[in-house]
């Protein structure tokens, strides 16, 4: 009874004798849970006393119990970073009044100082990580401990070459005009960085998936756009290699920027050609990659030039997203929650099982959450189901148990007759779906208690939707997240967002200046997510 005391929510059951199949039971009860009776101890060891309510921690309702009854269920904080290192962020010179961004969407680099332990050099991660040596995290870590362009001295700059690859792979509409700059707006600090110290640049990017050279993915309508960021006119090169571009190059001033054309106009960059690499390499002194959403590519501009270049540096949004998608995720402020969303659970189960191993609490959403209920035995009706996955996702549960993982499913669906926009909806419960209806987005019930159960944390990572929020009807639970991370951001809670449509959605909820990080790769993050070593990281120089 003493023990009981401490803590704020008591729950009892009181009910049928409980099966392992009693999961509709349960999540109905916690439903109501205020009137229902469920005998917990405080300790989840303890929990083992009761075999089938031990089975529940699986589940959504014990989980969001567990957040707010057991503290003790969350991790002590990670330790080895120390706070207030040096800021890896450098004093940017002013080559030029950057206009207003048409866009909204945040770079969140202002946000860095919401959370003071991210504001530190990659290579103290390093160290902190050395320090725990033999972890699998630790080695992660430390593989992406990465020399940074901040290193460099004004002196290593001031008249050099500097190749500097950037993802400006960004949407144009059928006038050419780009419809959303973020990732313009994101090479920004690392090129002012490098003409504010006198270097050369010579900008490179991809820009869509062309086969040869075609004029409709040139790079020429990104000209205007970092001029007018930069504070002045970027030249731009016809070609990516040859002798017009070296002549262009040797008649660079310093503090220049140089566009060199599409290098995927040049089959050899995908094929990563050693010599296409050479010859790339050889119009520069030094070499940055800034490209995080191609990081993931072991390309000639991404990958085979570090062979001919050194140093090879990663420039500040590579810095920034790998120290929120590998260092923020790797030593997170505890409690720390996974989302996870989407449409199905085979596109996410390297960053689910990779997950389960740093987090405290892991959310479930969108389509993929059709598999785990009918995996228990629910009827799931015309949802979106991979048969081939049910034993999957019941590892996946028995994993998170293992692990102590608190993983939530929604305890309530919201189903549609057919898959489109004007479709009927009604809410249900998650076990109780019937034939013909298929789950869009999780209930209301489901909202109320995720928004419960992240309401404890300190650290929240986010990749994929809850629901088809593509069509209004069955976008709720998805913008609920969205705005409830916005809420936590307020509250110094680091928030981070991966995947295009989790990314579309804060940004349509117009939440996304307030997150502490929103990616700007999608593949690359969820990579990264899943632990893998991206090529284009893996090739600078340790720091
Ligand atoms: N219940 C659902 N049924 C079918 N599709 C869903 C469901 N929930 C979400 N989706 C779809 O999943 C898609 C996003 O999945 P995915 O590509 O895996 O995520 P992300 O882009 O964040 O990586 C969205 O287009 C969304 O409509
Ligand atoms: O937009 C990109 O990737 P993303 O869609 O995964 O964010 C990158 O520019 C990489 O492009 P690619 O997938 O054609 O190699």
């Amino acid at each position: 009874m003493k023990k009981e005391k401490k803590f704020e929510k008591k729950v009892f059951y009181k009910g049928p004798k409980l099966s392992r199949n009693f999961n509709p039971i349960f999540q109905e009860m916690i439903r109501c849970s205020q009137s229902q009776i469920l005998s917990l101890s405080p300790k989840k060891s303890s929990l083992s006393l009761l075999p089938a309510l031990h089975d529940c921690t699986q589940l959504l309702p014990m989980a969001s119990v567990a957040a707010t009854t057991f503290p003790s269920m969350a991790r002590p904080a990670a330790r080895g970073i120390v706070a207030g290192a040096a800021a890896s962020t450098v004093p940017l010179p002013r080559a030029g009044v950057a206009s207003p961004c048409p866009t909204a969407r945040s770079l969140g680099f202002a946000a860095r100082g919401t959370d003071p332990r991210l504001a530190i050099h990659v290579s103290s991660r390093r160290r902190a990580a050395s320090a725990s040596a033999g972890s699998r995290l630790a080695r992660a870590v430390a593989t992406m401990a990465k020399k940074s362009v901040g290193d460099l001295a004004a002196a290593d700059l001031e008249g050099k070459r500097v190749l500097l690859r950037a993802d400006l792979n960004v949407p144009l509409d059928a006038s050419q005009n780009i419809t959303d700059d973020t990732r313009v707006r994101a090479a920004i600090p690392t090129i002012k960085h490098l003409i504010g110290n006198g270097a050369k640049v010579i900008l490179c990017s991809h820009l869509g998936r062309p086969k040869g050279i075609t004029p409709k993915f040139s790079l020429a309508p990104l000209v205007p756009r970092l001029s007018e960021l930069l504070g002045i006119q970027v030249q731009k090169a016809d070609d990516v290699i040859g002798p017009e571009v070296e002549k262009s190059v040797s008649v660079l001033p310093n503090g220049s920027v140089l566009l060199l054309e599409n290098v995927r106009f040049y089959k050899e960059e995908e094929k990563n050609d050693p010599e296409f690499a050479k010859k790339l390499a050889s119009l520069a002194d030094l070499y940055v990659n800034d490209a995080f959403g191609t990081a993931h590519r072991a390309h000639a501009s991404t990958e085979g030039v570090t062979n001919y270049l050194k140093p090879s540096v990663a420039g500040f949004l590579l810095q920034k997203e790998l120290d929120y998608l590998v260092g923020a995720v790797s030593n997170p402020k505890r409690p720390f929650a996974a989302i996870v969303g989407g449409s199905k659970v085979s596109s996410k189960i390297g960053v689910i099982e990779s997950l389960l191993e740093k987090c405290d609490i892991l959310l479930l959403g969108g389509g993929m959450i059709f598999t785990f209920y009918k995996a228990q035995g629910f009827p799931v009706g015309a949802s979106l189901v991979e048969d081939d996955k049910l034993e999957l996702a019941t590892s996946l549960l028995a994993k998170a148990k293992e692990k102590g993982v608190s993983l939530m499913l929604p305890t309530d669906v919201i189903l549609a007759d057919k898959f489109a926009p004007e479709a009927n909806c009604q809410v249900v419960s998650a076990s109780a779906i019937p034939d013909g209806w298929m789950g869009l987005d999780i209930g209301p019930d489901s909202v109320a208690a995720f928004s419960s159960a992240l309401e404890t944390t300190q650290t929240v990572i986010w990749n994929g939707p809850m629901g088809v929020f593509e069509f209004e009807k069955f976008a709720v639970g998805t913008e609920a997240i969205a705005k409830k991370l916005a809420e936590l951001s307020g509250k110094g809670v680091t928030t981070i967002i991966g995947g295009k449509d989790s990314v579309a959605a804060v940004e349509k909820v117009g939440v996304a200046n307030v997150m502490s990080h929103i990616s700007t790769g999608d593949g690359a993050s969820l990579e990264l997510l899943e632990g893998k070593e991206l090529p284009g990281v893996v090739a600078l120089d340790e720091a």
